[in-house]
């Protein structure tokens, strides 16, 4: 599929407003886009959805880059996340998982015991493994016809980690968490074989286009600070720092990375100092204790409640204004805290995009 379009340029860029705040750069507004932005709030995704599995329209790059594209078709977004998911790493390393409509991830055999690592993959082909997403991605870059650009996106190690021992959702994730405390070194293997998976995947997704990354380490928060600073951080900093090197080495501009470790608002201090332009940030955190801690250099994302999409637009409207006065209008990408939930109302999301663009061109001119 990909061959369709060897060798043939992407089409130039009207819009690098995220590039350009992911950088540090002046911008005249704020650059929005939000994490789910694809997804069950929009029809058009549902319409695809009751047609295929989900992990077949990941595996379809024509289907991956529709439900990219649809997103764009209806809002001011200044970004496109190619459509995925997290769990097709442990996928490529030789687990099962399925996806359960309304209740979530499956795996069908989950990691018990640190034997069960030798079922696992130790020397994955991503380019074979997970070829789909970088013709996803290939395809998409096209088809975007340049109009903003395109990000890829990997689950964190720790992240991966305890889907693959919990098989599914947990509230405490106490079965993973055993594994930190009771095997240790065996936790470490696992971690760093995701760590070596994760380097390749996202070097692999910028040669196919990709143009910004994004790591998800949704289950930061429940490990407190001591276990994360010993069980995730060391594998952050690691991705970032040989996603550089690799991507420089192989003769490509690094692209800017982004970490998103939710509920790690023990951590802004280490993650900002870990070689990631921007940091996302959730609901939770006070921005201007987020902008203290992280220091002026780090292009922070975030942080409006999800549920705020709940709100009248007017009230929503208010609730943006404060958000971007608290956060600046540089050294910033305005987002939701966390994903969108599938039952919002597309028109408060475009209200949300459109408000961020307002306020924040405004605030640019009453300041210039
Ligand atoms: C933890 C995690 C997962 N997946 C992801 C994360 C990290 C972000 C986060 O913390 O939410 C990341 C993800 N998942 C999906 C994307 C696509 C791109 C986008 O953001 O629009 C991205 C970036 C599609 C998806 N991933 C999933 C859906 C819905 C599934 C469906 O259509 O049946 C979509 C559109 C399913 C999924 N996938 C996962 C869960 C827990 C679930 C079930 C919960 C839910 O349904 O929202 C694992």
């Amino acid at each position: 599929m990909s061959h369709m379009f060897t060798g043939k340029p992407f089409p130039p860029m009207k819009n690098d407003l995220i590039l350009r705040a992911a950088r540090g750069e002046a911008t005249d507004k704020v650059p929005v886009w939000v994490m789910r932005q694809a997804g069950r709030y929009l029809q058009e995704f549902q319409d695809v959805r009751n047609k295929h599995p989900f992990f077949e329209i990941c595996r379809t790059p024509e289907l991956a880059c529709e439900v990219t594209l649809q997103p764009l078709r209806r809002f001011n977004l200044d970004a496109a996340i190619i459509f995925s998911d997290i769990l097709v790493v442990p996928q490529a390393l030789g687990m099962n998982v399925e996806m359960l409509p309304g209740k979530g991830p499956h795996f069908t055999e989950p990691l018990q015991v640190p034997e069960d690592l030798e079922k696992l993959k130790s020397d994955v082909n991503v380019k074979e493994e997970l070829g789909y997403v970088m013709d996803a991605i290939t395809l998409t870059r096209h088809k975007i016809e340049g109009k903003v650009p395109l990000i890829g996106f990997s689950g964190a190690p720790w992240t991966l980690m305890s889907y693959m021992i919990e098989g599914g959702g947990s509230s405490t994730l106490s079965k993973a968490k055993k594994w930190l405390y009771v095997y240790p070194d065996e936790s470490h293997r696992l971690l760093q074989l995701l760590t070596d998976v994760i380097i390749d995947y996202l070097v692999a997704q910028v040669q196919a286009g990709a143009q910004m990354l994004q790591l998800f380490e949704s289950h930061a928060g429940i490990l407190g600070y001591g276990l994360f600073c010993k069980f995730a951080l060391p594998y952050l900093r690691q991705i970032s720092e040989k996603v550089k090197a690799a991507l420089t080495a192989s003769g490509l501009q690094p692209v800017p990375m982004t970490i998103f470790a939710k509920d790690a608002h023990f951590a802004i201090e280490e993650l900002s100092a870990s070689n990631y332009e921007v940091l996302g940030i959730d609901w939770t955190v006070k921005p201007a204790t987020a902008r203290r801690i992280a220091g002026p250099k780090v292009t922070l994302q975030g942080n409006l409640d999800p549920c705020a999409l709940y709100a009248s637009i007017e009230d929503l409207r208010k609730l943006v204004k404060e958000m971007i006065q608290k956060f600046g209008t540089q050294n910033y990408i305005a987002n939701l805290g966390h994903g969108i939930y599938p039952d919002m109302n597309p028109e408060h999301l475009a209200a949300f995009v459109d408000a961020v663009h307002q306020y924040s061109e405004d605030m640019n001119l009453s300041t210039s």
